[in-house]
């Protein structure tokens, strides 16, 4: 006898919700009502170009500025302020006091946040110490480390809070290419090990799809949501890749201009996001429709994934405005 479902089981809520959120600075709109959502355990960019208002979402989101309009909520409480909840890593190296160790830096903000005693705090940086690839440099000061050395260390330091979200400002962008890349492997390793949420900043589409497995594009001045994408499919491992190399451009193009679909004509990129996502499954304008999707932590994506799958095995989605 079959089953019949009389009642499918309700979506997770997301953890982060963004909801029309403006965000000014006196004269200056940096951004104009955006809305997104970011569910526990993704990998959540945003992208877009300089004035975008990537950075301005950050730290609104981290609670360092407030919104004008809209409002930012973390599992249904709205965001007032700063909270261990969220911890951020910053661009600039200069983020970990210098006249303090590589253990002194991780232990900071436990013991500011009387989370754990300092027995209790020794303990936990040693272990994310090492968790980073900086085992034996906790005596160590900041400025005898590498720029790569003290991201760890500040990613080190964020993890070990054991936040709900951490936040990333362009972390790796002041890294030389190389180390860049190491960086995004390490953080892709640790996501794999931890599956912690990750609101990520970028201005690098390589690095967006390298890092993200969603991706929230926004075009400047205003800062406005351009197109939601979902990019769980890429990692370092498919980087230079044919797919990657078409999926990059499309980017570009959905950032920059027309979107070029099947054909090879050009189409204007109106596709926008509201609170009220509604996925499609990407044919033209598509950002590579040659990969399954294998997983995903948006309960909307994993919902129809297995159809979408049964349907072609390659499918990609972009949220357009409901
Ligand atoms: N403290 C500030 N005072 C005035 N305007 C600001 C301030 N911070 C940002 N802005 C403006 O807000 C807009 C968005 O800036 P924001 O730094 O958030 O963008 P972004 O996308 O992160 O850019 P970038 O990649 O260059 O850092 C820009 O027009 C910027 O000039």
């Amino acid at each position: 006898m079959a089953f019949q479902i009389v009642r499918a089981a309700p979506p997770p809520a997301p953890l982060l919700r963004a909801e029309n959120v403006s965000l000014e600075y006196g004269a200056v709109c940096a951004t104009h009502e955006v809305s997104f959502d970011v569910y526990r355990g993704d990998r959540f960019v945003l992208l877009g170009p300089s004035g975008c208002g990537k950075s301005s979402l950050l730290k609104a989101a981290a609670g360092f500025i407030k919104p004008a309009g809209g409002a930012i909520s973390i599992d249904g409480r709205e965001v007032t302020g700063p909270g261990p909840d969220r911890m951020v890593v910053f661009q600039e190296f200069d983020q970990l006091p210098p006249w303090k160790t590589v253990r002194e830096n991780v232990m900071f903000p436990l013991l500011m946040t009387k989370r754990l005693n300092r027995h209790q705090a020794e303990e936990r940086a040693r272990h994310w110490i090492a968790k980073v690839g900086l085992a034996g440099f906790e005596n160590a000061h900041p400025h005898t480390l590498s720029g790569g050395m003290k991201q760890r260390v500040a990613i080190a330091r964020a993890l070990a809070m054991q936040p709900d979200i951490l936040l990333m400002d362009e972390p790796f962008a002041a890294l030389d290419a190389l180390t860049r890349r190491n960086m995004q492997e390490e953080l892709g390793r640790l996501w794999e090990e931890l599956r912690f949420t990750l609101l990520f900043v970028t201005h690098s589409i390589e690095e967006a799809l390298v890092v993200g497995n969603r991706i929230l594009l926004l075009s400047p001045h205003p800062g406005q949501v351009r197109a939601e994408l979902n990019s769980h499919q890429f990692g370092l491992a498919s980087a230079g890749s044919v797919e990657f190399q078409a999926a990059t451009q499309r980017i570009h193009g959905l950032l920059f201009g027309g979107v070029e679909d099947a054909s090879g004509a050009p189409e204007a990129a109106t596709i926008n996001t509201s609170p009220v996502i509604s996925n499609v499954i990407l044919a033209h304008a598509g950002i590579h429709a040659e990969y399954p999707i294998t997983r995903s932590m948006d309960p909307r994506l994993r919902e129809d994934d297995g159809a979408g799958a049964r349907a072609d095995g390659n499918v990609s989605r972009i949220a357009e405005k409901a």
